[in-house]
């Protein structure tokens, strides 16, 4: 394809026009510009600028979908209407469930996202949460085995959350953290073979893998099958941080029998700010078995932090203080469910019910490719014509090896101009300090136009900031 073909506006409406999943943008919030500078919210969007931001953001924050402001209608209504009768009234005329079902409503549709059984499946707390409360069932160390083997520069909340599990069992984190750095300097990302080999290094004195689906900074999608497939032969635990991956791409954690993983809905999964978690726990770690009778029940199951959510609803008002965990995920629930943000969840999911984790990625290896080519293109062009490159694309090129994002390596320097530049222009991507912007075409909202929009301002961006730098 000629260059000026694929930086054609045409040819992105062209993709736009035969895109399969083009109706879901109707779906969603797209922030206009005028609404991106306001100073204050509220108030009618501004009439007379209506024009749509360009939103490459959710792989931090998802957009709002519509549906989101619809549900949250009918469960405020709710409350206003039926007050606690809404724990256990079915208000027929509401997309809600009874709020004491509001966990389990969501469950099954959670488990498709990830490739999991329903009952591997909890929506509960929030991630790092989930991440301490899953260790302190799945991270059993002992005196010979008690290192935890984390990503060099994992997400801050992963490595505090590991060096916190370390030094509340005793073990400090200096010996018993073991990081996997790149190879060499000159390397972002880590090959599955030097993954595996580090695990065989270590695998004596390991007790738990816990690495990323997706890295946050390379944007790296490992290969959580054979990873996992590995470290469990070596009798060690598999843990994943999902935070990147669900919704992004295709998982199967029941069919790559990962032992646990855990997820944020608010990226890929457009449930608002900081909002409930996902859980999963292999079914082979949620059994509960009877062994005493039915009128003396005793229950064996994987211990866990128990609170009276992940108790038998069937028993648990009988206030009887008899914990008889629920199988599965769900009984490594604590705390009764946020309704307000299972209601998020709910409309979330109520958008990826009407497609699938297999049609969303098609779509998601169309829209990143495109990104690449004319990420490519800009390169070309700024060696033709500055004598050199501005930046370089750190996340694999490898698409099996990536999802939706695509990160860019700057210049040092040109960041925050950059930066300036595209929200100046409503332009709306992440930067990772010092050198990185972060590029997500999300493939339920975002289209082809946005990523031609995207490199249009990048590259007079990029233009501007190197007369900045030379003036
Ligand atoms: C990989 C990863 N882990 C953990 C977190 C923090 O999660 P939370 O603040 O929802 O616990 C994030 C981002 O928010 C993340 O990207
Ligand atoms: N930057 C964040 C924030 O200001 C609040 C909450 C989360 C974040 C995040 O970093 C989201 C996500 N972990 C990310 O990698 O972008």
């Amino acid at each position: 394809m000629e260059k000026e073909d694929l930086f054609s506006e045409g040819y992105a409406k062209a993709q736009d026009e035969q895109d399969p999943l083009r109706k879901f943008r109707e779906y969603f919030v797209i922030p206009s510009k005028a609404d991106l500078s306001r100073t204050k919210i509220g108030g009618r969007a501004d009439e007379n600028n209506k024009e749509e931001s360009t939103y490459l953001c959710g792989n931090s924050l998802g957009l709002q979908p519509t549906l989101t402001k619809k549900y949250f209608e009918e469960y405020l209504s709710t409350w206003a209407q039926k007050g606690v009768f809404g724990h256990f009234k079915d208000v027929s005329d509401t997309h809600l469930a009874p709020w004491l079902n509001a966990d389990a409503d969501v469950q099954g549709d959670m488990a498709k996202i990830v490739g999991a059984k329903t009952e591997e499946v909890a929506v509960m707390n929030t991630l790092t949460a989930n991440l301490h409360f899953l260790m302190c069932s799945f991270y059993k160390p002992t005196k010979d085995r008690h290192k935890i083997l984390i990503e060099g520069r994992a997400f801050p909340s992963d490595h505090f959350a590991v060096e916190s599990q370390l030094r509340f069992h005793g073990f400090d984190p200096k010996d018993s953290m073991i990081f996997l750095e790149p190879p060499s300097d000159t390397d972002s990302t880590l090959s599955t073979e030097y993954i595996l080999s580090v695990i065989d290094k270590h695998a004596s004195e390991l007790a738990l893998v816990l690495l990323p689906g997706i890295q946050y900074y390379t944007g790296q999608f490992f290969d959580m099958a054979t990873i996992t497939s590995h470290t469990r032969s070596k009798g060690i635990i598999a843990g994943w941080d999902l935070a990147h991956a669900a919704g992004n791409v295709p998982l199967q954690l029941h069919d790559w029998n990962v032992d646990f993983a855990a997820w944020c809905t608010y990226k890929y999964l457009n449930a608002g700010p900081g909002s409930i978690g996902g859980a999963f726990v292999h079914e082979r770690h949620g059994q509960v078995k009877n062994v005493g009778s039915d009128e003396r029940p005793s229950f064996e199951y994987r211990p866990r932090l128990q609170g009276w959510w992940g108790s038998q609803k069937s028993s648990r008002f009988a206030m009887a203080n008899n914990y008889e965990p629920i199988p599965g995920a769900a009984g490594f629930q604590v705390s009764n469910t946020s309704v307000a943000d299972s209601t998020a969840v709910r409309a979330s999911l109520d958008v990826f019910k009407q497609t699938s984790m297999s049609d969303i990625r098609v779509k998601s290896l169309k829209i990143t490719a495109y990104l690449e080519q004319l990420l490519d293109l800009l390169l070309k062009d700024q060696e033709a014509t500055l004598g050199k490159k501005l930046f370089h694309i750190i996340t694999p090129r490898n698409p099996d090896e990536r999802g939706a994002q695509l990160s860019v390596m700057l210049e040092h320097g040109l960041l925050d101009h950059i930066m300036e530049i595209l929200e100046h222009n409503g332009v709306v991507v992440d930067e990772r300090r010092p050198d990185v912007v972060r590029v997500a075409p999300a493939p339920l909202y975002n289209s082809y136009q946005d990523v031609r929009n995207f490199i249009q301002v990048f590259k007079g961006a990029c233009e501007d900031a190197v007369k900045k730098t030379k003036a």
